[in-house]
């Protein structure tokens, strides 16, 4: 196994065969965590400097979810004990469990902000959003959900399906048609691939556009983030890379135009704060402007780098 698990692991994460942020921050901790265990007969120095290695591998994967980043700096921490193997397998195992948790309890608190009879309209593909309606179906509430194709990658169809397999009324819609259906929507609910300490959202390309109809139309619009969404750096100015993926999967013009017409796909965009009614994390309903808390809370270690 040895290096082989890492570098599956970041093909994975890259070709986003793995994806979501929450998943692909479990993902990094589980093939550290194994890499970890395979690696025998060294001195810790040497354990050492090879962690850190699969670490930075990982983290290059991709640019914009800090989730990557905070799984990987929460397990390498475990480097600094006096028995770093076990520290690391360990912190490992911690926050693929705690990650999990937060997202159910995510679910349980966000479910909350739904009434019986609402219409939630989502986008893209979150685990920690869509928990947050599935629970408050579960617990009886009778909801209708319109999600988004999310051009290009459409990952709208795995929530249209993931809805639909739960018993729940779903609509699928193309993107440029959430001002026509805002009407019908009685909250907006996304995911979050990083909170900055201003209390801006990350998140999947489109999402601004839905935050800016929905503030328009004074429909509530949340974001659902575990606190390891809430990027460090941004508290001392660092800004967020926006991942630009490949234009071949927007690509759909013959040969004879393949150098006349630029493409560009940017996958993720920015909601400026204003547009933010809540942030559903694990501890709690925060406002945009709680985000400095949260990071001050769970990183204010990092000010000591
Ligand atoms: O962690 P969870 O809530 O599952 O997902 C959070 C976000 O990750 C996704 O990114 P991509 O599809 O990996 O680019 C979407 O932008 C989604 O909102």
């Amino acid at each position: 196994m040895g290096m082989d698990i890492i570098y599956e692991t970041y093909e994975k994460i890259k070709s986003m065969e793995i994806r979501g942020a929450g998943r692909i921050g479990r993902a990094a901790a589980k093939a550290l965590r194994d890499y970890a265990k395979s690696i025998t007969d060294i001195d810790d120095n040497e354990f050492k400097n090879k962690m850190i290695d699969a670490g930075n591998i990982l983290k290059s994967a991709r640019p914009t979810a800090v989730s990557l980043p905070n799984a990987i700096k929460y397990v390498l921490n475990g480097l600094n004990d006096k028995n770093p193997k076990e520290a690391v397998i360990k912190k490992a195992e911690e926050f693929i469990i705690s990650s999990s948790n937060a997202t159910k309890k995510i679910g349980e608190i966000g479910s909350n902000r739904i009434k019986d009879g609402y219409r939630i309209l989502t986008h893209c593909n979150s685990e920690a959003a869509l928990n947050v309606i599935k629970t408050a179906h579960r617990n009886g509430k009778h909801i209708k959900v319109i999600c988004t194709e999310t051009r290009p990658r459409n990952q709208g169809y795995l929530t249209a399906k993931d809805l639909a397999n739960e018993g729940i009324d779903t609509t699928l819609i193309v993107d440029s048609a959430v001002r026509y259906f805002i009407k019908e929507v009685d909250l907006v609910v996304v995911g979050a691939d990083a909170i900055t300490s201003n209390g801006c959202l990350v998140n999947k390309i489109g999402t601004s556009q839905i935050a800016l109809i929905a503030h328009e139309r004074r429909v509530p619009f949340l974001t659902a983030a575990e606190t390891y969404k809430f990027h460090p750096k941004t508290i001392v100015g660092e800004l967020i890379e926006i991942e630009e993926r490949s234009s071949d999967e927007i690509h759909v013009f013959e040969e004879q135009y393949i150098n006349k017409i630029k493409l560009r796909n940017p996958a993720f965009d920015i909601t400026p704060a204003q547009y933010i009614d809540g942030i559903i994390t694990e501890i709690g309903v925060i406002p945009p402007q709680g985000a400095w808390y949260i990071i001050e809370k769970y990183f204010g270690e990092l000010f000591n780098e």
